[in-house]
């Protein structure tokens, strides 16, 4: 793992458990749906590319969501989602496997499984059309990204810094995010964004992750050049109604230069 600033003690924790988590028993393969022509279809039709997540809690979250996955899942689709983020890592976000399963079963976008994979067996727990691979945790991340990609997966890599960013198109990277969440602190500053995109190639599928929850914020991260925009807090937004998740999607993907906040 490259070792930088200390992490925060929740986070430390996550990867404590992700360390002790199996992996599956063999080499999944997926045919996965294609995450940039999901992000045309809805460029196309006046859509901001979102990708909204299903995280029924989390370690800066009061509390924990308990109704339907799928049933939050579609009410994203209907807001307008290009694609659903569905975390699975159990003892922090009460996310699972299954239920990313049974979200990828009942919506016609791509699926990202959102988790803490640090070896190439814990690819292999459940098919999904993306795959989260964050820089910073990973010993080896060209081979973790060749190895999700000989399974069909495409792999989303996350960095926070333009260190991270080298270490992610040296790995071969397509897809790249870019958190504004600190790891150290947990804190969210979408500045991060705006200064690591500087130095994205153009042909990288650039994706805006975390802090994002205002028309406003999704206009300025589009303008710092996100492809696509990673959502969970202000959609999920503990404690709303699927209605409430379904109108909190379409907010951010039907934000328009007019709307101000
Ligand atoms: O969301 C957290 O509290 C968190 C804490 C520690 C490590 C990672 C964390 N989140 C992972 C994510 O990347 C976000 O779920 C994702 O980018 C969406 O962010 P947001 O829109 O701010 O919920």
């Amino acid at each position: 793992m490259n070792s930088r600033a200390a992490l925060a003690p929740e986070v430390a924790s996550i990867l404590a458990a992700a360390r002790e988590r199996p992996g599956g028993d063999a080499p999944l393969e997926v045919e996965p749906r294609s995450l940039p022509d999901a992000l045309e279809r809805a460029e196309a039709d006046g859509r901001v590319p979102v990708i909204a997540e299903v995280k029924p809690t989390s370690p800066t979250a009061d509390s924990t969501r308990e109704d339907d996955p799928v049933e939050l899942a579609e009410s994203m689709v209907a807001g307008g989602a290009a694609a659903i983020s569905v975390l699975t890592e159990p003892s922090h976000f009460g996310g699972s496997p299954e239920t990313l399963t049974r979200v990828r079963e009942a919506v016609d976008v791509p699926v990202l499984r959102k988790d803490f994979v640090l070896r190439e067996d814990q690819l292999d727990v459940v098919k999904a059309d993306l795959m989260l691979v964050i820089a910073r945790f990973v010993e080896n991340l060209e081979e973790l990204v060749a190895a999700a990609r000989d399974r069909g997966f495409q792999p989303l890599v996350e960095v926070h810094d333009e260190t991270e960013l080298e270490t992610a198109l040296e790995s071969g990277a397509e897809i790249i995010g870019v958190n504004n969440r600190d790891l150290a602190r947990l804190e969210v500053d979408l500045e991060t964004f705006e200064s690591v995109s500087r130095a994205v190639p153009d042909d990288i599928t650039l994706v805006a992750e975390s802090g994002i929850s205002t028309p406003a914020n999704v206009r300025r991260m589009r303008e710092a050049g996100a492809d696509a925009l990673l959502v969970g807090n202000a959609i999920m937004d503990h404690g709303a109604t699927e209605t409430a998740v379904e109108a909190n999607t379409r907010r951010l993907t039907r934000a328009t230069p007019e709307e101000e906040t």
